[in-house]
């Protein structure tokens, strides 16, 4: 129904989904000069220590990976947050062929990709369906990946697509914990915004950190895929076998005589 093309894309959506043209529509451009401090804001804090991943999933729009969120065991709290926000699910954003695929820019610049992690607010709403309509249901953590130039990680990103190749794809995935993915700063940038995507609801307190994660080989094994660059081009949305081996295939060549 949805998605980046030219008749699917982001300029149509408001068709089906008209609060598209709302006031409060993500992603945006982060202006540093602009953005006011505010001193009231204290610095978030994430609780991911005995966060419980259950498996992954392709969705035909990004690679989800669901987390167990039946208690507070992973919350994201603090900054703009009045309370706890339960981790629910994170997935990332990549970039069409040849350009770089994070949603939110920085004065115009942007990055490889993007994670988001999703949280929501479990204090005052029951289901994550209700809090996903609510203006203060969500939480979204997003953080910018540059890819490093010394990173080989095509074996491992090729272990993650294989398990989610096609649009609907869901397997097991035990035991991954999204804070070897936080850069060392945990300085931000927060606003009032948006589901970046259908149904795109204005339910989302958006927390972008300033420092980008850069990947290579030496982050630790448990750290596996992370997103491509944009030699990958749109995730494997639908793809054929043929086409993913022919996009490795492409990266490969590319890869070896980068
Ligand atoms: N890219 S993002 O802003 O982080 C983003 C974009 C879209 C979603 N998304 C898509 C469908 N849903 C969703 C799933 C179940 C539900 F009950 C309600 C929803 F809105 C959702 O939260 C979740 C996160
Ligand atoms: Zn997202």
């Amino acid at each position: 129904d949805w998605g980046y093309g030219v008749e699917d894309g982001p300029s149509l959506w408001h068709q089906n989904y008209p609060i598209a043209e709302g006031s409060r529509q993500s992603p945006i451009d982060i202006l540093p000069q602009t953005a006011s401090h505010d001193p009231s804001l204290g610095p978030i804090a994430l609780k991911y220590d005995q966060c419980t991943s259950i498996n992954i999933a392709n969705n035909g729009h990004s690679v989800v990976v669901e987390f167990e969120d039946s208690d507070d065991r992973s919350v994201i709290q603090g900054g703009p947050l009045d309370n706890p926000y339960r981790l629910k699910q994170f997935h990332f954003h990549w970039g069409g062929k040849g350009c770089r695929g994070s949603e939110h820019t920085v004065e115009g610049h942007s990055y490889a990709s993007e994670l988001h992690l999703v949280h929501w607010n479990a204090v005052k709403y029951e289901t994550f369906g209700e809090a996903a309509t609510a203006p203060d249901g969500l939480a979204v953590l997003g953080i910018f990946l540059e890819t490093g130039d010394d990173h080989r990680w095509l074996h491992t990103i090729t272990d993650a697509l294989y398990m989610v190749k096609f649009k609907g794809s869901v397997t097991n995935f035990k035991s991954f914990n999204p804070k070897c993915l936080l850069p060392s700063s945990l300085h931000y940038w927060t606003y009032l915004g948006s589901l970046t995507t259908p149904p795109l609801h204005e339910s989302v307190t958006w927390i972008v950190l300033k420092e980008p994660i850069a990947v290579s080989e030496k982050q630790p094994a448990h750290s596996w895929w992370i997103p491509g660059s944009s030699h990958y081009g749109w995730f494997p949305i639908q793809t054929s076998q043929m086409e993913l081996s022919l996009a490795f295939a492409a990266h490969k060549t590319t890869a070896s005589t980068e």
